[in-house]
């Protein structure tokens, strides 16, 4: 899927929200457990009830590999059901991966090619030629930590190198790298107040924002520094959309949950645009 296609779904759903597919076994609705596929049943109905009110679905694959080959099973089934079901929808495997240049292309084979998810998320620490081979992919998606959500974003991220952030050089560095329109940048939602300076360097890429909902990031703010003229954010929520009920209702909660944010998202879009 191309940005420009990303940003259409955007503007015709009203919505520019990213749904976490974060499957805990102990937090589903027991009932489910008797299913021969408990994560993917589960991830079936949320996808049921809320693929109009979203542009993105985002399994993050610790959630998948902690149940060894069952788990990867039921991340194979949801990215299937995925594209088979709604092409449009924007699918991010949130697996924050980097390596040597020869193993970081066999990751991009693993999620590009065999999965065929749009978008990985990656971490740069390794540098350019680490990152490169999944830049290579055309129409597939990279997306760089940048200002990460958690309390450890400050150990190394917001550290000076020579007078500079290191997450700021992450971000102009990164604009030099081969096919780096293929780029885009998870920023928390936690450090909305930073985004400002995070658009003087990339004013026009997509920035993926986790960290609202269960983290306590303001959807507000992060739209007042973070959104363009093309919306130009997917913010994502795991925990606060899919554990909104562990009874039979679960879905309909999610999906009431899901509405609650689009709607949000929609009164923001009508006047940002
Ligand atoms: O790359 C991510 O998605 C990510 C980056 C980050 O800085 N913070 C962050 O929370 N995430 C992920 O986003 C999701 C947030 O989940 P909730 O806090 O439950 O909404 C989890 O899958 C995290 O691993």
């Amino acid at each position: 899927m191309t940005t420009q296609q990303l940003t259409e779904q955007i503007k015709k759903k009203q919505s520019f929200l990213c749904i976490g597919l974060d499957v805990d076994l102990n937090k589903i609705p027991q009932h489910l457990l008797q299913e021969e596929d408990p994560i993917f049943a589960f991830n079936k109905a949320i996808i049921d009830a809320t693929h109009h009110l979203c542009v993105s679905y985002k399994p993050n694959t610790a959630f998948y590999e902690a149940y060894g080959i069952k788990g990867w099973q039921a991340l194979e089934k949801t990215i299937q059901y995925l594209n088979e079901k709604h092409p449009d929808i924007f699918t991010i495997a949130d697996a924050k991966r980097g390596d040597i240049g020869n193993t970081s292309s066999m990751y991009a084979k693993a999620f590009f090619e065999d999965l065929a998810f749009d978008s990985v998320t990656v971490a740069p620490y390794m540098g350019k030629d680490s990152v490169e081979p999944f830049l290579a992919f055309k129409n597939k998606h990279t997306i760089l930590l940048a200002l990460t959500s958690n309390q450890g974003a400050f150990d190394f991220q917001t550290q000076l190198v020579d007078g500079q952030e290191l997450y700021k050089q992450v971000l102009e560095t990164s604009k030099t790298w081969e096919n780096s329109e293929n780029l885009m940048y998870v920023v928390g939602a936690t450090k909305a107040e930073y985004l400002a300076d995070i658009r003087k360097i990339v004013p026009k890429s997509f920035l993926l924002v986790p960290g609202v909902g269960a983290q306590g990031g303001n959807l507000q703010e992060v739209c007042k520094y973070g959104m363009t003229k093309n919306v130009g954010l997917l913010i994502n929520s795991s925990r606060g959309i899919i554990y909104a009920s562990n009874q039979e209702d679960f879905a309909q909660a999610a999906a009431l949950k899901a509405e609650e944010m689009q709607k949000e998202m929609a009164i923001i879009l009508n006047h940002a645009l």
